[in-house]
């Protein structure tokens, strides 16, 4: 296995074992490669898999994971109160604000998450910095209606975004579509050292549903480390 792949696996076995307890009933399952790892742990502890359980999931991806894994499967209109939500994250910094939407989920991600009593990031070491925009070169995803997308661009400009980009589909022609049937535009602001006042600009642009900040939200960030040997845990 990649040392990243050990990395993510470390993380995600350490924030379940931790974080899913006895008492935990309902369970946010966030998206992306890392919280395959999640799964993994979840059904590995068989009493986890087994006792009732409600898994309330972020995407289409993570909805397949749990109902591949044969667990409970919620939905957030039946369960807007949640124990624990464990997602991953494209950048974390020393706040514990993030980076999402690598994968084009952070509306439902951030919707999950706050339904949360606690929320939980894993994530593999290259995605720790100290100043959001040092690793995540991709720009801040973010989720727009496609009426709006064309007047959201030149809108990203005059916040100090020089290129805003629609997100391309790799293995079709056209667009990303995300779960939620909405474009999504990456916006590259550089270092971002006011994510909060960030947040609250791009939401405001007429046709944003959502953005990949996620501020203040944060509880508890699980790092797999590289040399294989420990975790490291950050904690608000
Ligand atoms: O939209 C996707 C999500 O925000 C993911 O949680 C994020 O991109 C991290 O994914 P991964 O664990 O694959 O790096």
């Amino acid at each position: 296995m990649s040392s990243l792949n050990d990395a993510k696996r470390r993380a995600a076995y350490k924030a379940v074992d931790e974080n899913i307890t006895s008492e935990s009933k309902i369970i946010g399952i966030g998206s992306g490669s890392t919280v395959v790892y999640v799964i993994e742990r979840i059904l590995q502890r068989g009493n986890l898999a087994n006792k009732e359980c409600i898994f309330v999931p972020t995407s289409f991806q993570s909805r397949l994971l749990i109902i591949e894994g044969g667990l409970n499967l919620g939905d957030i209109d039946q369960y807007s109160e949640i124990d624990v939500t464990i997602d991953g994250a494209d950048e974390v910094d020393e706040n514990l604000n993030a980076i999402k939407g690598g994968g084009a989920c952070h509306l439902r991600e951030k919707v999950v998450a706050e339904a949360a009593k606690k929320f939980v990031i894993v994530a593999d070491y290259s995605k720790k910095s100290s100043t959001l925009g040092e690793k995540w070169k991709q720009g801040v995803p973010i989720e727009v209606i496609p009426f709006a997308y064309a007047l959201v661009i030149p809108s990203l400009k005059r916040l100090g975004c020089e290129n805003p980009v629609l997100r391309m589909a790799k293995s079709k022609a056209g667009p990303v579509i995300s779960d939620n049937g909405n474009l999504i535009v990456d916006a590259d602001f550089g270092l971002i050292k006011k994510p909060k006042e960030l947040l609250e600009k791009i939401k405001l642009l007429t046709g944003v549903v959502e953005v990949g900040l996620f501020v203040n939200m944060t509880r508890m960030v699980y790092f797999g480390n590289e040399d294989g040997k420990g975790k490291q845990y950050l904690f608000k």
